[in-house]
């Protein structure tokens, strides 16, 4: 089969920046994630995050999406992921290809709490809810919660379906 990714990574060669995060439990065994309650991967469980706005740092946008979606001030992070996204079957209008920037939040203030986008709850490191997850996290999340760093591309033929992916580990994230 050909590979299809070369392509859109050269026609998408400006994707748009999005941010994700993990908050993890001081002995690493815990990790929160979040049920999207609307919008883009509504009903799935996530990380914490959303698009970066014109004027803001990717570091901006990580603290106040933390902020917004689970009522917490984020104190300490470390990036561990970027991950390119591309759709095959995006509709016209909108713009589903982005590049998300992966974090995990080591320390913040307040106790994480459900708001009107995201519903957060703790889990195992060891049990990921994964088949309620976006299908390319089966991929990677566990190696970033294991301490690893990776740069990875996926091409999506629809919202469920991955159709060609590349995942590099690396010992810094950009
Ligand atoms: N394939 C994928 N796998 C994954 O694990 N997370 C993904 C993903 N594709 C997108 N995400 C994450 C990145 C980001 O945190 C979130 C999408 O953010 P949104 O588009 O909902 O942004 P906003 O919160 O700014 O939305 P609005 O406020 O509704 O405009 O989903």
């Amino acid at each position: 089969m050909a590979e299809r990714l070369p392509y859109y990574e050269q026609k998408y060669s400006r994707l748009r920046d999005v941010t994700l995060c993990y908050l993890v439990s001081g002995d690493g065994k815990k990790v929160l994630i979040a049920m999207k309650k609307r919008g883009f991967g509504k009903g799935k469980l996530n990380g914490i995050g959303g698009k970066v706005e014109s004027g803001e740092s990717i570091t901006d946008a990580l603290i106040r999406e933390t902020s917004e979606e689970i009522g917490t001030r984020l104190l300490e992070f470390e990036k561990v992921g970027m991950i390119n996204f591309y759709f095959e079957n995006s509709p016209p209008d909108k713009d589903f290809n982005q590049r998300v920037h992966v974090f995990l939040g080591r320390k913040w203030e307040g106790e994480p709490s459900e708001s009107e986008e995201m519903a957060p709850m703790w889990t195992d490191v060891s049990r990921l809810p994964l088949e309620k997850m976006w299908a390319d996290d089966e991929y990677w999340l566990p190696l970033v919660l294991s301490g690893k760093k990776i740069v990875a591309s996926f091409l999506f033929e629809n919202e469920e379906k991955i159709s060609e992916m590349k995942i590099e580990e690396v010992n810094v994230v950009e």
